[in-house]
């Protein structure tokens, strides 16, 4: 069987170094090219055991990147900003897009979405790729049949240029799925100091932790009379991620539509 031929976009970053290695040692994957906006091939030094990329081509252009790498995967982890045009362009030319990138908005999902099904390819788009957080994510919206006072809390290191996160905007929306609707908290708070009752997300609470130390964590919390529910997941490395990458780039040649959530390729 041919191998999956696949480019990885944001190779030094600290999610794309985790999958640059993942592609280039899965026996079933080819990396065929990286796409940095920094177009050094010296730039892979940053990567451990970098020896072994040095005949990766490295390009900067997006757009010369997808033409003449012959890609069957375009992998985004970048920026919030960029991994939306990266996204586009690999639809445009009909490469399926594989994307961790996190702080994307409604309005680009749903163009990204049509633009998939024009091109009648699939694009993945997961906001955390980690099983555990899938996971969390689900029971989160079981348990919110049943409590309708949730609070999110999500801890991230202090590097995360988009808040609140992806993961934790994901939580919400499926949160937002199985609750009766309700505003929280007393109907006359307020606020002493701006945001301290977080982000509102659909009448519930999310709060943004950023410190150095932190990798990837997040609390669901679920209270009522006399009870309380914890639903708690942590990333303590990026290689936790990396299964959901592989899962994905597979997937994505069988399937011609966008899926927006790793919860909708697993069973
Ligand atoms: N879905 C998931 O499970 C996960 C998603 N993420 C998300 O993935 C994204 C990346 O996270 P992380 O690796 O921590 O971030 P990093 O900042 O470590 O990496 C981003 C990389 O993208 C590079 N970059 C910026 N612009 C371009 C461009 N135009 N072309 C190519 N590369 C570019 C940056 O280079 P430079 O710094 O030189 O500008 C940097 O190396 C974020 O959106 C994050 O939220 C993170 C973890 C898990
Ligand atoms: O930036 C990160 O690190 C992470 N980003 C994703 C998000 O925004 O949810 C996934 C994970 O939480 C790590």
């Amino acid at each position: 069987m041919d191998k999956v031929r696949v480019i990885i976009a944001g190779p030094r970053g600290r999610m794309g170094k985790e999958a640059v290695k993942l592609v280039f040692h899965e026996e079933k994957f080819e990396l065929v090219s990286v796409l940095d906006h920094k177009h050094d091939q010296k730039m892979l030094h940053e990567i451990d055991d970098f020896q072994l990329y040095e005949n990766i081509p490295v390009y900067s252009n997006v757009e010369e990147c997808l033409q003449k790498s012959n890609a069957d995967v375009f992998v985004d982890l970048t920026t919030p900003e960029v991994g939306y045009l990266h996204t586009k362009t690999a639809l445009q030319y009909g490469i399926r897009p594989v994307v961790g990138t996190t702080g994307f908005t409604q309005e680009q999902l749903i163009e990204l979405k049509q633009l998939a099904e024009e091109k009648n390819i699939g694009c993945i788009i997961a906001p955390n790729f980690a099983i555990g957080a899938v996971l969390m994510m689900k029971f989160s919206q079981l348990a919110a049949k049943y409590f309708k006072d949730v609070e999110i809390i999500e801890m991230h290191h202090d590097q995360k240029l988009d808040a609140p996160s992806g993961t934790a905007v994901k939580t919400a929306e499926m949160i937002s799925l199985s609750r009766e609707k309700k505003q929280q908290g007393h109907p006359n708070e307020s606020e002493s100091i701006t945001g301290a009752r977080g982000a509102n997300f659909d009448g519930m609470h999310i709060h943004s932790v950023r410190l150095p130390g932190l990798i990837a964590h997040q609390q669901v919390l679920f209270g009522a009379d006399g009870q309380s529910l914890t639903i708690r997941h942590d990333s303590y490395n990026r290689s936790s991620f990396m299964s959901g990458v592989k899962l994905s780039i597979e997937t994505v040649l069988a399937i011609n539509t966008l899926v927006y959530g790793l919860e909708n390729i697993i069973d």
